[in-house]
C-alpha cells in the first residue's frame, strides 16, 4: 500500500486524500466523486445497467445532465421537441433515450429547450456546478477542463459512469504528480491555446501519461478562467489523467455569481477551505517541465496528432530530415500524405476550406471575443474569404446570448460567419456539422485525427484569434499581422458585459423532473451486495496475434464516431479500425491487417507504437475490439481510460516495453499462436522460445480471474460511503444538492420569453 503522503502535500494529494472513503491493502482507493456531468453518448447503457439491476442514482443531486454532442446547431427557432427536431434517426433515438432516463432517474436536465443547454464542460463551470476541491467526472475525455478551477477532474469510460450513478463514488488508483511551469512574459498574438498546443508539443501525446498535471507559474496566474480552462481541458491531449490549476483571486471572482456556487456564510465557509488549495511549498513532484513563456509564439498544427505543432512562422516538416528513427519517419510521411502537405511548405501556404470556432476547447465568451477582435481589426471592407465557409458555435445558449447582447454576433455576421446554435458541433462532428474529404479545417477544437471532423477531412488546431484570421485570409494565418490594428470608423462596438446578467435572472430555475423515480432522500437506500455479481472472466486466452505498427492508436482510430450512436454495446465488430479496414471511395476492405487471413481471426493484438487507446473515453472502443473476437491487447503504454475501460470488460492490456513487443510483433506476423496466461502472468511464444513475464494489478487480476464486477465489490461498502457522506455534509455542506429546486411557473415564463 503507498504510504500516505506526510509532509508538503501537491494540491492532487490534497483533494485526494479528501475524498478517500476506503483503501485497499494493494492501494487501490474508493474515492467519493462530487460532481457528475452526463451527456446523451456514454450514458445510455450506463442507465440500462441501472434498470436491469433495479438500482437507483445515488446521488441525483450531484447529478447534471445535458444533450451536446448530436444536437444540430442549427437555428431552434419553433422547436417543439427533440422526437420532431433531429432527424438523423440514430441522433434522435440518443438524445431521446437521454430525455427519458433523466425523468425516469429524477436528474437535473439541461434539453434543447433551456439556454442553460450546451457542451457538458462549457455548462458546468458556467453554472458554477463545478466548484475548486471537488472531485468531478463524466463519461467524456474532456472533463480534464473542470480543473482549471483546482478541481480533481477526470473522464470515465460508460462502465465507470454506471459506477458512479449507482454509488457515487470510483476505483481509483492514485496517479503520479507532475508539473507544468510557465513563467515569463508572453508574446504578443500568443493565447492560452497556443501555449497548450506548445505543451504538447514539447512533452508529446504520451508525455501525461499515467499523471496528474499542475499548471503552475506566473502564465497560468495571469490567466482567466477560460483561458485556464483551454490548457486543462487539453491535458488528455498530453495523455493525462487530469490537469488543474490552483484556485486563487481569479477562480472566486469568477464562482462568486454563479447560480451553484455556495452563497452567504457557505461561500465565506468554501472560501476559507479552497484557500488550502494549494501546493505546500516543498511538495515533491514525480515529473517537472519547465517552459519559457518567451519561447512560445502562435502555433498550429500540421499533422494527425495533437503533439505535431509547429510555430505559423515554420513550414511543413520535412520526413526525409528525420533519419535515425526510421517509425517516426514513416509516421511524418503518413500523417503528411493524409493532410495532403508538401515538406518544407510555408505554413501560411496553406489554404483552408472551412473554419470551426466552437468546441469544449474555445467556445467560451472569451474566446468568441478574441475572434471578433480579430475580425474588426481586419478593417471596414474584410470578408471572410470568398472560398471558405467559417462557423461559429458558442458553448452553451447562456454564451450565444451574452455574445449577441455584446454585438459579438454582428460583427460575425457582417463579414459572412455563420452563427450557430450551441453543441459539439464539427468538433467531432455526430451531428450534421462535417468536413467533407479533402476539405481543410481551420479548427479551435482538440483532435486533429484522421478523420476526427468527417471522413477524410484535415484538421489544422489553433486559437480563436487564429482562426478569424484564416477565415479572413483563406489561409493559415500569422495573427499578429492584424494586432495592434484598430477597429475604424464604422465597424460595429462590441460592449463588454458582465455575466451575471446573464446568469442570475431567476427564471434559470429549473423543472422538477416529470415522474422522478427517486429523489435525494431515496439515496441511503444503497442495495446491498452479499456476493458481486459474477462479469466477464479472462483466464487463458490462445490464439493468432495481428501486428500493428502505429503510434499513438487513438479511439477515434479504433471506432469512428459514427459508430457510438449506439444504445447498445455489442454489435460493433465490423465498425472496428473502420476508416483503416474500409476504402472510403469504393467502400471494399483494405488490407489492413484485420483483413487478411489469419489476422481476421485475431484474438490478441501485439502494438510496436507507444500509447494505445489515447484520445476520447469511448468504451465503445473496447466492445468493438470485444466483438470482433480480440480480448487482449500487448503494447509499449496505454491510454489511462482506454486501459481502465478494457478490464470493465473482462479483457486485458499488458503493458510491455518497446522491444518486447516488437519481438512479440515478429512472433504474430508469422502468424503462428501466442497465449497469454493471466493466472501465471506470461505470454507462451512459438518455436519454443522463452516466456516473456508480465505484470497486472494484484486486485485488477483477482477480479478479472473471477469475473468480479466493481459495482457489486463497492455495493458491499455501503457504510463507509455513508460514512464519508455524513462527514461531507459536515465538513463540505455546499457540496449537498446543487440548489436547483424546481420552479414551475417561473419556467414555464422562461419558455415563452425564449427567443431562438
Ligand atoms: C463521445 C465522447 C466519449 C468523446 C470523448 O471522450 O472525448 C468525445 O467527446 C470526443 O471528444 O471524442
Ligand atoms: S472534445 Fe468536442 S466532442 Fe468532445 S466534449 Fe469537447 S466539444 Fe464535445
Amino acid at each position: 500500500m503507498p504510504a500516505p503522503v506526510s509532509g508538503p502535500r501537491t494540491l492532487y494529494d490534497k483533494i485526494w486524500d479528501d475524498h478517500v472513503v476506503d483503501v485497499q491493502p494493494d492501494g487501490l482507493t474508493l474515492l467519493y466523486i462530487d460532481r457528475h456531468l452526463v451527456h446523451e453518448v456514454t450514458s445510455p447503457q450506463a442507465f440500462e445497467g441501472l434498470r436491469n439491476a433495479s438500482r437507483p442514482v445515488r446521488r441525483p443531486d450531484c447529478t447534471l445532465a445535458t444533450v451536446d454532442h448530436n444536437v444540430p446547431t442549427t437555428i431552434r427557432k419553433g422547436f417543439s421537441s427533440v422526437k420532431d427536431f433531429i432527424e438523423e434517426p440514430d441522433s434522435r433515438a440518443q438524445c431521446v433515450a437521454l430525455e427519458e432516463n433523466v425523468k425516469e432517474f429524477g436528474l437535473t436536465y439541461f434539453g434543447m429547450k433551456d439556454r442553460r443547454q450546451g457542451i457538458v464542460h462549457v455548462i458546468g463551470p458556467e453554472q458554477g456546478f463545478t466548484l475548486p476541491g471537488i472531485t468531478c467526472v463524466c463519461g467524456d475525455s474532456h472533463t480534464s477542463t473542470h480543473g482549471a478551477f483546482g478541481s480533481l477532474a477526470f473522464g470515465i469510460g460508460t462502465s465507470e459512469v454506471e459506477h458512479v450513478l449507482a454509488t457515487q463514488t470510483l476505483l481509483q488508483k492514485k496517479s503520479k504528480n507532475m508539473r507544468v511551469t510557465v513563467d515569463g512574459t508572453l508574446n504578443e498574438g500568443v493565447t492560452s491555446k497556443d501555449v497548450v498546443l506548445h505543451i504538447i508539443g514539447v512533452i508529446g501525446t504520451a508525455g501525461g501519461t499515467g499523471c496528474v498535471v499542475e499548471y503552475a507559474g506566473s502564465v497560468f496566474r495571469g490567466f482567466s478562467m477560460e483561458a485556464r480552462m483551454s490548457v486543462c481541458n487539453m491535458s488528455i491531449e498530453a495523455g493525462a489523467r487530469a490537469g488543474m490549476v490552483a484556485p486563487d483571486e481569479v477562480t472566486f471572482e469568477y464562482l462568486k455569481s454563479r447560480p451553484l456556487a455556495p452563497k452567504g456564510e457557505a461561500w465565506d465557509r468554501a472560501e476559507a477551505y479552497w484557500r488550502t488549495l494549494h501546493s505546500d511549498e516543498g511538495a515533491v513532484f514525480d515529473k517537472e517541465v519547465k517552459i519559457r513563456a518567451e519561447d512560445i509564439i502562435p502555433t498550429v498544427t500540421w499533422g494527425t496528432s495533437p503533439q505535431d505543432v509547429v510555430p505559423i512562422t515554420g513550414v511543413v516538416p520535412d520526413p526525409s530530415n528525420i533519419v535515425d528513427d526510421p517509425v517516426r519517419q514513416a509516421s511524418v510521411q503518413r500523417s503528411l500524405e493524409y493532410m495532403g502537405l508538401t515538406p518544407n511548405v510555408k505554413m501560411t501556404d496553406v489554404k483552408v476550406d472551412k473554419v470551426f470556432i466552437g468546441s469544449c476547447t474555445n467556445s467560451r465568451i472569451e474566446d468568441l471575443r478574441s475572434a471578433a477582435k480579430i475580425v474588426l481589426a481586419a478593417g471596414p471592407d474584410a470578408k471572410v474569404a470568398e472560398r471558405v465557409y467559417a462557423m461559429i458555435v458558442p458553448g452553451s445558449g447562456v454564451i450565444k446570448q451574452q455574445a449577441e447582447a455584446e454585438g459579438l454576433d454582428v460583427v460575425f455576421k457582417r463579414v459572412g460567419f455563420d452563427w450557430r446554435e450551441a453543441g459539439c458541433s464539427m468538433c467531432l462532428g455526430m451531428n450534421p456539422d462535417q468536413l467533407k474529404p479533402q476539405e481543410r479545417c481551420a479548427s479551435t477544437s482538440n483532435r486533429n485525427f484522421e478523420g476526427r471532423q468527417g471522413a477524410g477531412g484535415r484538421t489544422h488546431l489553433m486559437s480563436p484569434a487564429m482562426a478569424a484570421a484564416a477565415a479572413i485570409t483563406g489561409y493559415l494565418c500569422d495573427v499578429r499581422k492584424f494586432l495592434g490594428k484598430e477597429p475604424s470608423g464604422g465597424a460595429p462596438v462590441i460592449k463588454v458585459l458582465n455575466p451575471d446578467a446573464f446568469l442570475t435572472d431567476p427564471v434559470l430555475a429549473p423543472p422538477e423532473p416529470e415522474g422522478a423515480l427517486s429523489t435525494a432522500s431515496q439515496t441511503s437506500d444503497l442495495p446491498s451486495s452479499s456476493t458481486p455479481s459474477v462479469g466477464l472472466r479472462f483466464t487463458v486466452v490462445k490464439g493468432i496475434a495481428a501486428p500493428i505498427k502505429i503510434e499513438n492508436v487513438d479511439t477515434d482510430m479504433i471506432i469512428p464516431k459514427q459508430f457510438l450512436k449506439t444504445l447498445k454495446r455489442t454489435g460493433l465488430g465490423s465498425a472496428l479500425f473502420f476508416t483503416k479496414r474500409k476504402d472510403p471511395v469504393t467502400g471494399k476492405d483494405t488490407d489492413f491487417v484485420l483483413n487478411r487471413a489469419p489476422f481476421d481471426k485475431s484474438k490478441i493484438i501485439v502494438c510496436t507504437g507507444e500509447n494505445f487507446g489515447c484520445g476520447s473515453s469511448r468504451e465503445h472502443a473496447p466492445w468493438s475490439l470485444n466483438d470482433f473476437g480480440i480480448l487482449c491487447v500487448i503494447a509499449p503504454s496505454f491510454g489511462d481510460i482506454f486501459r481502465t475501460n478494457m478490464m470493465q470488460n473482462g479483457m486485458l492490456p499488458i503493458q510491455l516495453p518497446k522491444v518486447v513487443c516488437e519481438e512479440l510483433a515478429v512472433d504474430a506476423e508469422s502468424g503462428a499462436e501466442l497465449e497469454v496466461d493471466l493466472e501465471q502472468q506470461v505470454i507462451r511464444r512459438p518455436g519454443g522460445k522463452p516466456d516473456v513475464p508480465f505484470v497486472v494489478d494484484a486486485f485488477r487480476r483477482h477480479c478479472l480471474l473471477n469475473g468480479l464486477d466493481d459495482i457489486g465489490l463497492t455495493m458491499q461498502k455501503k457504510d463507509k460511503i455513508e460514512e464519508f457522506e455524513g462527514r461531507r455534509s459536515q465538513v463540505w455542506p455546499w457540496l449537498d444538492g446543487f440548489g436547483y429546486k424546481g420552479n414551475k411557473i417561473a419556467v414555464a415564463k422562461a419558455d415563452k420569453k425564449m427567443d431562438w
